[in-house]
């Protein structure tokens, strides 16, 4: 599907998607428990694909009418699944359920598409073979398709923390319930560091104790997955917000306001997006004990944004320091390559189809703001949601029309992107191209 927007103003409430993040976690604790309520969680491309691995190690995953997610886990022993487990286009997927095969008495075959199948999990391998599994790409080059054979037994661990947190994640899940426990020891500082408290809290909620070390994370092993409280709600996405909130704060006539509801604080790192969109200079106003942002659109300058702990950030913060006053410096974005795709280099060359003239290095990118004189123009969506989501910004203040090429992949953790931006007023076409 291609969408061409026409220059828009926004206006009106939308309400936050459930977070990601925290749906691949309850999904798969679940899996590990017993049984588990998940409410409030997101239904997309990425987390069915989590959802799919757990019925293929002999759970079971029935969606009711209003959402909630019924889960009947594997009890910490998944079986050997009778197919090959695609992860489609999720990296957590990949990653967290690896480690959990390592827990399943046999092999496991697990793939995914042509973007994941090029992502880096040499490091998760090879931890997981230190801990008394078989873990091997089917390539021999660190990527997808992988082979695992279990079982795992545990133990001490050291892995770098600067190529994915979700090593971290997949290893602190499934370590709960292996014999030994599993204590990672960090060789390189950890990127992407909010992740892992996401895991903690997740973990926490569910019974299980696990924490920072010196060294790096430990959990303890023969634990028991079970959520406290008998269910588990999923809170609001701030990656996700992030797209509506940089709408409001570029997009809006004089007096309009974008209201973003459902964003109540928690460890996502992602809600810094509140922060860094004030700081450009937007008006913006976030009631955490409402869970409300109400933003208003005001001239944009340019900032400097270190994004280590922030990398799905990195396109959102490109469009609007496109739309911007001055050089938006973005840095320490050495880990935001290794996503859907390369989301330094791509921002970068689409940004420069409309316009706009970037400096990019190894580890940083700096965006030449225009002051909202970007030129509309055909771009491509890379088959990447984030890119996709943060070029439809850019359509809203560009002159002229944009098109964005491939842009069915926002299902994959916003599937209602284009009908938010509808109810907030954008024009906008979806072609099938038939
Ligand atoms: O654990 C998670 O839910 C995620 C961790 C981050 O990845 P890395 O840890 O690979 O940076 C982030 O980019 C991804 O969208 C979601
Ligand atoms: C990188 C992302 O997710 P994943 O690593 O799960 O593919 C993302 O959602 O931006």
């Amino acid at each position: 599907m291609n969408v061409t927007i026409t220059p828009s103003n926004v206006e009106g409430t939308v309400r936050a998607p459930p977070s990601k993040s925290y749906t691949h976690r309850a999904i798969l604790a679940a899996g590990y428990a017993d049984e588990a309520t998940v409410r409030d969680a997101l239904w997309s491309a990425d987390t069915r694909a989590t959802a799919r691995a757990v019925t293929l190690f002999g759970g079971d995953v029935t969606r009711t009418d209003d959402g909630v997610l019924e889960i009947d886990g594997f009890d910490g022993r998944p079986d050997v699944p009778a197919d090959v487990i695609d992860c489609a286009n999720s990296g957590t997927t990949m990653r967290l359920v690896t480690a959990a095969a390592a827990l399943a008495d046999g092999t496991t075959v697990l793939t995914g598409d042509e973007s994941l199948r090029s992502r880096p999990q040499g490091p998760l391998l090879e931890a997981l073979a230190d801990l008394g599994a078989e873990a091997d790409s089917t390539r021999g080059n660190g990527q997808a398709p992988l082979v695992v054979t279990g079982p795992l037994s545990g133990g001490d661990v050291s892995i770098p923390g600067d190529v994915s947190s979700q090593y971290i994640t997949a290893l602190l899940l499934a370590g709960a319930v292996t014999e030994d426990g599993i204590a990672i020891d960090l060789e390189t500082e950890l990127k992407s560091a909010p992740y892992v408290d996401i895991t903690l809290e997740v973990l926490a909620d569910f019974g299980v104790d696990a924490r920072h070390t010196d060294a790096g994370f430990e959990v303890d092993g023969g634990q028991s997955y079970a959520p406290v409280g008998g269910e588990y709600a999923v809170p609001g996405d701030f990656s996700s917000i992030s797209y509506p909130l940089a709408a409001g704060a570029i997009a809006g006539d004089e007096g309009a306001t974008v209201r973003i509801e459902g964003a109540h604080p928690s460890a996502q790192g992602d809600s810094a997006i509140v922060e860094i969109v004030e700081r450009m200079g937007a008006d913006v106003d976030w009631d955490r004990d409402a869970g409300t942002i109400d933003v208003s659109t005001a001239p944009l300058s340019g900032i400097d944004v270190d994004v280590e702990d922030t990398p799905d950030l990195l396109p959102t913060i490109a469009t609007l320091g496109a739309v911007a006053d001055g050089d938006t410096h973005i840095t320490n974005a050495e880990h935001v390559r290794y996503k859907e795709t390369d989301r330094v280099s791509a921002m970068a060359a689409e940004l420069g189809k409309l316009g706009v003239e970037t400096t990019e290095e190894p580890d940083s990118l700096t965006i030449h703001g225009t002051e909202s004189t970007l030129e509309g123009a055909t771009v491509r969506g890379r088959a990447d949601h984030r890119i996709i989501m943060a070029l439809a910004l850019a359509g809203l203040v560009a002159d002229g029309e944009t098109t964005i090429e491939g842009a069915d992949h926002v299902a994959v953790s916003y599937p209602g992107f284009f009908s938010t931006l509808e109810e907030l007023g954008v024009s906008l076409e979806r072609d099938d191209g038939h």
